[in-house]
């Protein structure tokens, strides 16, 4: 089954003591993590704690500074980037949104935008598009070509609570249909897509990792936000024993501060990935105080004169093969 972590499913990407090192100092260090055929592994993580990152080291935009990153041959990978670099002052169209980067075949623009519920926006103007919509365009590009590996940086980023729903809906219809490979980047430190595999939470570098407990079983879940919202969406509660500081230090339960929390610096008792259902006693969730909840960029992250980002709207198929710094 496809929704079932399956370890015999092939690894798309793998990667190995990774670091990307930057400006005199490393972004992210010691990231481990594989995701095969058909699995869903979600990112989560503080501002800055370097989940793009990962995820550019992952497919190849990063090349990273020291560990290892096997991808297989010719892996095709359809990403969407948490920003994009698009004029908006020109007009855009869906349709053409799709083949910016890249042409694409009538048809395969027709089915992707039919899969994402788009064909009766494909002649809409991008800038005119809610944020869901937007999403649901993004994702049409992105799986056009046909991609074995997707990566989404925040694609719920904009989208109000039943179009987080929707386009979790969405993303899981995408993996079941196709049997991609799925690197999700949430915005969100406790709440996950409930068909995740894995979860990984980084700080620069892997703090924890688990399965996200599903939530369907939970009556009080249910009653706050119905059946829908409860297959969809899961929690992700963690222990940590040590406190994220707004400025991305990391104050220790012996009160010491340091730059990062590394596993093996004797700080943590790591009681990691100890995931527990809503009804439960959670010996600590991460709140406002701490520093260590995201704060919910709600904005359309396009148009509208938002900032324009570095990022570029497409990817070419990657070759495949290893990275080796
Ligand atoms: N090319 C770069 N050169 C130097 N520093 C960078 C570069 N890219 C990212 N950074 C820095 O690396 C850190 C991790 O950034 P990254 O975008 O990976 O974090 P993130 O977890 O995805 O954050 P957010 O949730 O805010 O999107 C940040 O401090 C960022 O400023």
């Amino acid at each position: 089954m496809l929704n079932t972590l399956n370890h015999a499913a092939e690894p798309l990407v793998s990667l190995e003591s990774v670091g990307v090192h930057r400006n005199g100092r490393w972004l992210v260090r010691g990231v481990d993590f594989t995701v095969r055929r058909g699995e869903i592994v979600t990112l989560i993580g503080p501002n800055g704690s370097g989940k793009s990152t990962s995820a550019k080291a992952a497919i190849g935009v990063l090349k990273p500074d020291e560990g290892r990153v096997s991808r297989i041959p010719d892996l095709k990978v359809g990403y969407v980037p948490q920003k994009l670099a698009i004029d908006w002052t020109l007009p855009l169209t869906v349709r053409r949104l799709m083949t910016l980067t890249g042409p694409l075949a009538q048809r395969d623009v027709d089915a992707a935008l039919a899969a994402v519920g788009m064909s009766a926006l494909a002649g809409a103007e991008v800038q005119h598009l809610s944020g869901g919509e937007f999403q649901r365009a993004l994702l049409a590009r992105a799986i056009a070509r046909k991609p074995d590996l997707l990566v989404l940086d925040e694609p719920v980023q904009g989208v109000d609570f039943s179009g987080e729903l929707a386009l979790y809906d969405l993303i899981k219809q995408i993996r079941n249909a196709t049997g991609c490979g799925i690197l999700l980047i949430s915005h969100d430190l406790h709440v996950v897509m409930a068909e995740t595999d894995t979860v990984i939470c980084l700080n620069g570098h892997v703090c924890c990792r688990g399965t996200p407990q599903a939530v369907s079983q939970s009556p009080e879940y249910m009653r706050l936000f119905g059946a829908r919202a409860a297959q969809t969406i899961a929690l992700y509660s963690h222990h940590h024993d040590h406190t994220h500081l707004p400025d991305g230090r990391v104050q220790h339960a012996d009160g010491s501060i340091t730059d990062h929390c590394h596993a093996e610096d004797g700080h943590h008792d790591h009681r990691h990935g100890v995931l527990h259902g809503v009804g439960e006693e959670r010996p600590h969730v991460h709140g406002p105080d701490c520093g260590h909840l995201h704060q919910q960029e709600r904005g359309h992250g396009h148009g509208h004169g938002l900032p324009v980002a570095e990022e570029t709207t497409g990817l070419p198929n990657l070759k495949g093969g290893e990275d080796r710094a």
